[in-house]
């Protein structure tokens, strides 16, 4: 209590940090920050005091970061001292969560993880795997003319096996409902998921007896050796089945089994298993709820411009025809289609305030002082509310992306996928699976507001999840086949 309370008066007295609302003592300015939407104060902030704002959170020097710029300025250009994460020692010690790499200080076991993961997502490499996404995207479209209205589940086994093919080679059989290997990792990564969710680093820092409450116990969700257990579970299910079929030798190619071999020989084999093992498991926590979440935005932005679903649908019918679904060779040939992916990343990111990156030494950045071990917030949000680049920027339109001539522009909206050497890895495979699954769905269907007893539209009142990622889980919209 005592460090915490002398940390909190050091943040108070702060002197030459970046302009902010005023702290109040322990407390920061926990107390003036949206606790499910911190993104939507930090924008409000940029308007009060800027691009960059201080605002110390229990103790903890904060930094946002509202600017795209001044993103890049301290992520890119100054990446050496901002590629740390915060100290998550509550979460590796009690939670198991010591795997995951995007919560790994900027230390040698972290750069092992990104040679590894970096080595096999490459833009090139990942192509391999186009005909395994194609084949599930195939999947997807069969399951919601089954039951359209479980579009949620089809979006996240979708992500789920599309990650569990290529990582580790294991074909969920698309006739069964219940692939045992699918199930307990999907549902084990929801663990994970909810342990991670922004705030709780600090929140079961400060209040160590959340972790302990039993799980049947309102308030159990965070217990930790449950989460433990978890975790294992999910690093090792998928992983011991490929271990198996390599030693069978009947494993067929998959990212686990081209590192284990290129990196044979230059990681230690004690390490190189854990290395191995512990990145690509990061793979499937980091890549099924953003993947599933992306195609929720689309459904949800669908349902409410059907003027754009309309203008995407004949590009494809004219481009592709009728009678086959889109493939990645039609990628290019799509302007439209890409930009209608590009401004549902942008329209509403589904990770707002990316991962909090830390500084490793203290700076000095438009004649601010950045404290050693601040927590840097890209608030990715405002970044996208960004009307001198984006004018309107609430509204959905793809246009915004395309030049006079029809051309894709030069922005891709990659900073939603982050920053610097933290980059997110996986940023290939989650364009290739979210496209490909977009441009078929669009080839398919036509998504439409629900109709009630008497006939009249529904609005769609989504109803939004923020946690780790955010977006709509359940709204009202009909997913029809075209052909009918
Ligand atoms: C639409 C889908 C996705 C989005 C929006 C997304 C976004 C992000 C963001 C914002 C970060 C933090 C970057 C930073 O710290 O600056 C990140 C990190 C990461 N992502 Fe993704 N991601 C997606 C899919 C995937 C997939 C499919 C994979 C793997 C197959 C993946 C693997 C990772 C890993 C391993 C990290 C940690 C990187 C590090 O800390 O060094 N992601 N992602």
């Amino acid at each position: 209590a005592l460090i915490a309370i002398a940390k909190a008066y050091r943040n108070v007295r702060s002197k030459g940090c970046p302009p902010g609302p005023k702290p109040l003592p322990l407390l920061g300015c926990a107390l003036q920050v949206d606790a499910t939407q911190p993104w939507l104060t930090y924008t409000e902030w940029k308007d009060t005091y800027g691009d960059i704002v201080y605002c110390p959170t229990f103790g903890q020097d904060t930094i946002v970061v509202n600017s795209e710029e001044m993103a890049q300025d301290l992520f890119d250009k100054r990446s050496s001292n901002y590629s740390d994460r915060m100290d998550a020692s509550v979460l590796t010690d009690h939670y198991g969560m010591g795997y995951h790499t995007a919560i790994m200080g900027h230390n040698d076991e972290w750069r092992a993880h990104r040679r590894v993961v970096q080595q096999g997502l490459r833009r090139e490499p990942v192509e391999v795997y186009h005909p395994v996404q194609l084949r599930r995207a195939h999947d997807l479209i069969k399951r919601l003319r089954e039951t359209p209205n479980d579009y949620w589940d089809h979006f996240k086994r979708f992500s789920g096996t599309t990650i569990l093919e290529v990582v580790y080679a294991h074909r969920a059989d698309e006739n069964d409902e219940e692939d045992p290997v699918l199930k307990q990792v999907s549902d084990s990564n929801e663990t994970a998921v909810l342990v991670l969710a922004p705030g709780n680093i600090l929140r079961l820092s400060i209040f160590p007896f959340l972790r302990m409450i039993p799980r049947w116990f309102p308030g159990g969700e965070l217990n930790s050796a449950f989460s433990k257990r978890q975790v294992k579970v999910m690093l090792d299910t998928p992983y011991n089945e490929l271990k198996g079929k390599l030693a069978s030798g009947n494993a067929g190619r998959c990212l686990v089994a081209d590192a284990l071999e290129r990196h044979g020989g230059q990681i230690k084999n004690e390490n190189l298993e854990k290395t191995v093992r512990d990145v690509f498991g990061t793979a499937y926590a980091a890549g099924e709820e953003t993947s599933a979440s992306t195609l929720m935005i689309f459904i949800l932005a669908m349902v409410l411009y059907p003027e754009v679903q309309k203008r995407a649908q004949s590009e494809i019918d004219s481009m592709v025809g009728i009678g086959r679904l889109p493939n990645f060779d039609d990628w290019s040939t799509l302007p439209y289609v890409e930009a209608v992916f590009r401004e549902t990343m942008r329209w509403y990111p589904v990770v707002p305030i990316g991962v909090p990156h830390a500084a490793s030494r203290e700076d000095v950045y438009c004649g601010y002082h950045i404290p050693k071990g601040a927590v840097i917030v890209p608030n990715v949000w405002a970044m996208t509310r960004n009307a001198e680049k984006y004018p309107s920027p609430s509204e959905f339109k793809p246009e915004r992306f395309l030049d006079e001539q029809g051309d894709l522009i030069s922005d891709d909206v990659g900073y939603i996928f982050g920053f610097g050497r933290r980059i997110c890895p996986g940023r290939y495979l989650a364009k290739a699976s979210v496209w490909v699954a977009m441009a078929c769905i669009l080839a398919e269907f036509n998504i439409e507001k629900a109709k009630d007893a008497e006939g009249r539209p529904v609005e769609p009142n989504p109803e939004w999840v923020h946690g780790i990622t955010s977006s709509p889980r359940s709204f009202h919209c009909n997913i029809i086949p075209r052909s009918l």
